[in-house]
């Protein structure tokens, strides 16, 4: 398969998969500031480069409104994500965020947004290095200007864009596969709501069940389990750093966070994020943790519903509490909170309550990928420690 741009990337090439004699590590050297381009990569003279500024109710409606529309739908076009704005708004302004890398394309004449990507900045830790690096996501092409090179264009203005900030590395994830993932994960779905998984047609009705005995093979508790078990405050954020630190330690590939990325990340949003802890009644210590992410979805073409409310498995750790139980309540809070479907990678120790706490494999895959960072040995799910939103 021909990748005409990306074969000119300093990312892992297929040619060179499994060529140990290339070392892990950056592929190219920073340039001098000086000799950064300056100016912006040319566009088509029908569009010009704006600035999204994610402060600005408009912008931030503009920027939903494009992805709303134009944004990833699953293979059988079923679902198309739909992030909210209070979403974007937090997932666009973490610590140290830089407006210049909130990136759009507009058309000239009728000021229309037709085309998006960001850039956020993180400090990841590859084996024993950290690097800060560029978390690019939310690349969106308007489905009318499909497959006119735009996304080259795009790609090289938020690089262009880092390295002015003098950022040479970044982390992506795409559906898609493209040169070359460091490692393949699965997503997994765990049923809330069956009777409207099935009614939208993505989940069938087993063989010899009713929907009445489906309803119930899903069934889950009022009220969580787990005593000591409560939302994060302000106050557990030195607890819940240290805690997450130190589970994310294990991993070759995870976030350096600090109090301040654990404020902005983890601590919970009303429909964007949730937490909770567990603070052991006798000793007060905070021993585990469980957090998921709110992104809906359009659902295409269905004439009951339109909205699937999915939650998304974020950070977990598991010290005290059985991973397996802490993940339990994990359901037991979202289905509570009236989600249709929790959803989970493969990733960390994922895989040890998938199964057990009844989550079915997707038919989609999630590759990850770093950009200028070469990792000679490919990485496992189970040691990746990095969930992007
Ligand atoms: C040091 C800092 C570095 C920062 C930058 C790091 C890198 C960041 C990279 C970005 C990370 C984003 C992560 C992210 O946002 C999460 S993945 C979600 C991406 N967005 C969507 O899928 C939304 C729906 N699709 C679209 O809007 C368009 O199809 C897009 C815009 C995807 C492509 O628009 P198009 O009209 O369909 O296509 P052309 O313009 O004609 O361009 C075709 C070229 O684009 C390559 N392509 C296709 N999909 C891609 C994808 N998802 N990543 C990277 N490249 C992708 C493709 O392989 C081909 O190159 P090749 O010929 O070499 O194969
Ligand atoms: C019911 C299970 O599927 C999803 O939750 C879902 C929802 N919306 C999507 C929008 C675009 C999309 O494009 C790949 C997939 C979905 C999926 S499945 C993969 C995400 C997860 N878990």
């Amino acid at each position: 398969k021909q990748h005409k741009f990306w074969e000119t990337q300093p990312v892992g090439q297929f040619k060179d998969v499994g060529n140990s004699g290339l070392p892990e590590g950056p592929i190219e050297d920073p340039t001098p500031l000086s000799e950064v381009k300056q100016e912006p990569y040319n566009l088509p003279s029908l569009y010009e480069w704006v600035t999204c500024d994610m402060d600005n109710e408009e912008t931030c409606a503009e920027v939903y409104n494009l992805l709303t529309n134009n944004y990833v739908e699953d293979d059988e076009n079923m679902f198309r994500f739909n992030y909210s704005k209070e979403f974007l708004g937090w997932a666009l302004r973490p610590p140290g965020y830089f407006k210049s890398w909130h990136i759009g394309v507009k058309v000239r004449a009728s000021k229309k947004l037709v085309a998006f990507i960001a850039g956020v900045p993180a400090r990841i830790r590859v084996r024993n290095e950290v690097v800060s690096m560029a978390e690019i996501n939310f690349l969106c092409v308007h489905k009318k200007l499909r497959s006119k090179r735009l996304a080259p264009v795009m790609i090289k203005e938020v690089t262009r864009r880092v390295h002015l900030e003098n950022i040479w590395q970044a982390a992506y994830t795409a559906g898609v596969v493209l040169p070359t993932p460091i490692t393949t994960c699965q997503y997994w779905h765990r049923s809330l709501n069956p009777k409207k998984l099935i009614d939208v047609g993505f989940s069938r009705l087993g063989a010899r069940m009713t929907m009445s005995r489906t309803i119930k093979l899903y069934k889950l508790p009022d009220s969580t389990v787990t005593s000591g078990f409560r939302k994060m405050e302000l106050r557990d954020v030195p607890a819940v750093t240290r805690l997450l630190r130190e589970y994310l330690a294990q991993f070759v590939v995870a976030p350096d966070f600090d109090e301040n990325d654990v404020e902005h990340w983890l601590l919970p949003r009303e429909d964007v994020v949730d937490s909770y802890l567990v603070e052991s009644p006798e000793t007060h210590e905070v021993t585990d943790f469980c957090s998921f992410y709110a992104l809906p979805s359009s659902i295409l073409g269905n004439q009951n519903y339109s909205i699937l409310k999915a939650a998304y498995s974020y950070y977990n750790v598991s010290t005290k509490t059985p991973l397996l139980r802490l993940m339990n309540d994990a359901l037991i809070v979202a289905k509570k909170k009236d989600y249709d479907v929790f959803n989970a990678l493969d990733v960390m120790e994922n895989e040890a309550f998938l199964k057990e706490l009844k989550f079915g494999p997707g038919d989609g895959q999630l590759h990850y990928y770093l950009y200028n960072y070469r990792l000679q040995n490919a990485v496992k799910p189970s040691e990746l420690g990095l969930v992007l939103l």
